[in-house]
């Protein structure tokens, strides 16, 4: 199959180009991402691995434009994110992106369905009844709806979690660590809400994960060693990323 011109194609879902990312200044100066390019195409699932220290978290927060890099440029979708005023870039995170973290972060005192709304209410769009319940459904707690935060377990949090970060339709579903706090049949059902984001919906989900099994779900997994992409493995399975992850903590 011939790749079409890059001005046909369709834009990468996000783009890093040539990112560096360093936090503090002068003898404090830690850099976390070094000159990193990287393209994440629409409908994909990618993993994103690497020791403790390797930039995870700060490629991520840079590929959701929550975190500006020193340098380089980041784009989500036609986007582009450099030099955006802070109100513009905050309008386009809320409309473009969904965030999902280890902690599940879900407001205590409203219920699954109002926790799911949210971030419609926050944009002022109307609450779309039809799509929360089609999520819930898929996330297997549509009988949880109406319940709140401590009635539900770890992983149904989570998955509330997820429900809320793709009821605006983002163009990219971020992920740190989302089975990080969960036991594995928790993560399990977690993952395959992910996956079925990707497969069923189209979404493209970026997560960063320590689990080699979470990683395998999974289209890719990218590893990243003192803030470089080291690494890019394709259909991966859970022995051949624990081998990685092993050879690379020997490296480091
Ligand atoms: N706010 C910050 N200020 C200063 N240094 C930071 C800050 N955040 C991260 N760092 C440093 O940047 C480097 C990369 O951190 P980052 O959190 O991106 O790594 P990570 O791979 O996600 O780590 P972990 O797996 O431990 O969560 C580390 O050396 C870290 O100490």
């Amino acid at each position: 199959m011939n790749t079409p011109p890059s001005s046909t194609r369709p834009p990468a879902a996000v783009r890093l180009t040539q990112v560096s990312h360093v936090y503090g200044a002068r003898e404090t100066a830690v850099t976390a991402l070094k000159d990193v390019t990287w393209e994440f195409t629409p409908g994909t699932f990618t993993a994103v691995m690497g020791p403790s220290g390797s930039g995870k978290t700060t490629f991520l927060q840079c590929a959701a434009g929550l975190l500006e890099p020193t340098s380089g440029s980041v784009s989500l979708g036609p986007h582009q994110l450099n030099g955006m005023s802070e109100k513009k870039l905050a309008i386009l995170r809320r409309e473009l992106v969904g965030f999902v973290f280890q902690s599940f972060n879900l407001i205590p005192a409203l219920t699954a369905a109002e926790n799911i709304a949210l971030p419609l209410r926050l944009a002022r769009r109307g609450v779309d009844r039809a799509w929360t319940n089609e999520l819930a459904k898929r996330a297997g707690i549509a009988d949880r709806l109406d319940h709140r935060p401590h009635e539900l377990s770890g992983g149904q949090q989570q998955r509330v979690a997820i429900c809320r970060a793709l009821i605006t339709r983002p163009q990219v579903l971020c992920a740190d660590e989302p089975t990080g706090a969960l036991d594995k049949a928790a993560s399990r059902a977690v993952l395959s809400v992910l996956r079925e984001a990707v497969d069923d919906l189209g979404q493209t989900v970026i997560m960063v994960t320590h689990d080699p099994i979470a990683a395998a779900t999974a289209d890719q997994v990218l590893f990243l060693v003192d803030g470089r992409i080291t690494d890019v493995m394709d259909a991966p399975d859970p022995e051949r990323v624990a081998a990685t992850v092993t050879r690379l903590a020997g490296e480091d």
